[in-house]
Order: structure tokens, then sequence, then C-alpha cells
């Protein structure tokens, strides 16, 4: 069996997306999903230019020997373009895999771990009332963990809040980076407030999750562990930047909230040290960025070995073919912990059909042969690709900081 053809797709259903497909010359195909966001094309060009060429003629059935072709044999190792890359390809030789099996792809990885994959929902509001609201809104859904992120007195946009109530949150929304204002004493200041609030309103059962998106130091991050603790939380998440492995033993030593981090990782060494030294709770690298199936499974096992649990990345920048892929996943993955769960938008849902479904807090994983997703190329055609790019954020006297 060969690979005769390999190809991209760039949809923008509401927002950008990248598919590859890989089609062998028995007819059979796979999709894998390439979506960087925000750095659509560049992973596109690095697909089309470098890597399809060197696909054509390859047996589809040797993922491990493909992987290490395109990881070794770049030279240049690493990197969320590269590696976005390699996990199309990956999650596309996987999907083929399975549908020549004829089984669906969590058997394929070691059949089912459970019956069902506990998610979590984002509640967004501009103040803690709204906020409130929007917890209620999502257990009334059957949700059994949500994360909550509320505005801050005096920050005008912040990360994880909806321009309007009620609305999704989308980050990527302009066409050039928009500028944000941002200051850490004013968020330590409130966040406790929010979360005292939930557990007053929703007792202690829910499963409440809090994402700072990179913006402390380590003992800022430190001092909210703690003043958190009361509030149980399931996780804090990207307390810090992680560039620096070491930051988190500091956060360690201060507080006993769980944390959780990795989204922005590509490769098992950048969570290294982190897994060892069992700095952290919650490894949140997926699919898409981090080297597909073939590598997060290498990832999930050292976490595995320290108590360390899966906790995917899911927002809607990741298309349904992630999502797909991931939910078939943490069926199957030992050590799962939850997965993120940002609904995509309908017309989002019509171009990529899927047999996965939400049902009372879980998702259920479908029987259909490979990961279970595929895309209508004619409908897809219809939603050209359109720049949009994430924020950046300022201190208040101008300093560029991490948004
Ligand atoms: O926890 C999350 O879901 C993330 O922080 C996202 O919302 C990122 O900001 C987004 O993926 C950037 O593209
Ligand atoms: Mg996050």
């Amino acid at each position: 069996m060969k690979i005769e053809q390999a190809y991209t797709i760039v949809t923008s259903p509401g927002r950008n997306f990248v598919t590859l497909k890989i089609v062998t010359d028995q007819g059979e195909y796979g999709i894998g999903d390439a979506t960087l966001n925000g750095r659509e094309m560049a992973v596109v060009a690095y697909l089309e230019e470098h890597v399809i060429p060197t696909l054509i003629g390859r047996d589809p059935q040797r993922i491990e020997d493909i992987w290490h072709y395109l990881y070794r044999g770049a030279y240049w190792r690493r990197g969320p373009v590269t590696m976005s890359a390699i996990a199309a390809v990956d999650m596309a030789l996987w999907d083929i895999k399975a549908k020549l099996a004829g089984m669906p792809l969590y058997q394929l990885l070691g059949g089912k771990s459970r019956d069902r994959v506990m998610v979590y929902g984002h509640a967004t509001g501009r103040d803690i009332e709204a906020c409130l609201e929007e917890v209620a809104r999502h257990v009334d859904e059957g949700y059994k963990a949500v994360r909550v992120q509320a505005g801050v007195p005096g920050i005008a946009s912040i990360y994880g809040v909806a321009k309007k109530d009620g609305e999704p949150y989308e980050p990527a929304d302009s066409d050039l980076p928009a500028e944000h204002v941002w200051s850490t004493s004013k968020y330590l200041n409130h966040v406790p407030k929010l979360f005292a609030a939930v557990r007053e309103r929703f007792g202690e059962d829910l499963h409440v999750l809090h994402d700072v998106h990179h913006r402390l130091t380590p003992i800022e991050a430190a001092r909210l562990g703690k003043e958190v603790e009361p509030y149980h939380l399931f996780w804090l998440e990207d307390c810090v930047p992680a560039e620096n492995q070491e930051a988190f033993g500091l956060i360690r030593q201060h507080t006993t909230t769980p944390l959780a981090v990795g989204e922005v990782f590509n490769s098992l060494y950048d969570a290294k040290a982190l897994i060892e030294n069992q700095w952290i709770d919650y490894i949140r690298a997926t699919l898409t960025h981090a080297g597909g199936i073939t590598h997060m499974r290498r990832i999930a096992d050292l976490a595995g070995l320290y108590h360390v649990r899966t906790g995917f990345h899911g927002p809607t920048d990741l298309s349904p073919v992630c999502l797909g892929s991931a939910i078939h996943f943490d069926t199957w993955v030992p050590n799962f912990g939850i997965q993120e769960y940002m609904p995509h938008t309908s017309a989002t849902d019509q171009v990529f059909p899927h047999d996965y479904r939400f049902e009372d807090g879980h998702f259920i994983v479908g029987e259909t042969p490979g990961h279970g997703v595929d895309i209508d190329e004619t409908l897809a055609k219809q939603y050209p690709y359109k720049r949009a790019s994430l924020p950046v954020n300022r201190l208040e006297d101008g300093t560029l900081w991490h948004w």
C-alpha cells in the first residue's frame, strides 16, 4: 500500500482550520488537524513545501517510521510549526490504520479504560454576577466541571471573557494583534473573591478550574495558589510562562492547589522536568500541537509514572478532527484527567461531520472505524481563509507582557 496523494484544506467556518488529507492507492483516506491559531499558513507552507512531497509513495501503515522520518529527518527539531505538521500526518495515518483494521481508534490504542470522558466547559462573564449565571447555565446543561473566568474591575479586556455576556469567547478576533492592558495586582485581588462566590452559590461538588494564561511570576502564582486553596480548584492553569520549568518547583513548595500546564508545549522535552519532579498535576499538551498520537502517547506514559494526568487542550481553535481524535485517546489513556471542551460553531460542525457526542457533562466516543471525523470539502470551500491574530498584552506603563 502506498500514499498516492496528500493535500491541505484551509477553511474558515467561523474561524480558521487547516486539515491534511492523505489518500492511499487503494482509495482509503485519513485526515489530520494542522491548525495553529494565528499562524495557520505557516503550517500549510511547511506541509506543502517540505512534508507532502516526501510522503508520496511511502507505506501509510509505517506510522512510527514516518514520524521519525519527519522529526529526525528535518534536522531542525521541535517547534510548534514543525510539530503541528507532523501531528497532522500522524493523525491522518492513525485514521487510515484504524479504518483498515475496521476499528474505532480507541480499540487500536488498547481499548476502553473508561465508558465516558469528563469535560470542562467555559463560564465567562464581565463581572462576578454575570459569570455565576454562566456557571449556572453549564450546570443546567449537565457539566460536572466548569472553568471560571470573570472580568476584573479596572482591566478593560481580559483573557477568557467574551465581549458580550452570553457570547462565546474567541481571542483571535482581529486582523492584526489587538493590544490589551494588564494589571497583576488588580487581578490577584479579584480572583479569590470570584471563587468564594462560586463555592457559596454552587457548593462543594462542582469541579471548578481557572486559567491564569501565563501572566504571573512564580511568587505571585504561589500567592494565588495559596489564596484559592479553601475553594478546592480542580486545577490552576498556566500560572506562569513555562519555558523555565524550575519555576514550578517554587510554586509547588507553597501551595496544594493542583497545577496544570502545557497547552503551548509541542514536545516531551518541554515537560520532562515538570513531570519527573512532580511539579505539576495535569499535562495539557494535545495531539495537534505535540506531534500527534504517536508522540502524545509517549508524554502520557511518562506522566503516568509520576501521577500526572492528562487534561488535553480543547479550545475552538483546534478542529473537530483534533477533538474527535482526543476523545479516542482520552477513552483509552490510563492516566486520564479531564478534557477541555469549547463547542464549535454549527457551521464548523457541518464542515466536519463527526460521531462523538456530548451527554451529561461527558463525551461518548463513537464506533465508526478511524477517529470518526470527516471533512465536507465542498462545504469547506464556501468559507475562505481570513487572517486573524491573537492579542498582545502590555502592563499599565506600556511594557510588553505575556498575553
Ligand atoms: O485554555 C485554553 O483553552 C487556552 O488558553 C486557549 O483559550 C488559548 O488562549 C488559545 O488556544 C490560543 O489560541
Ligand atoms: Mg489555557
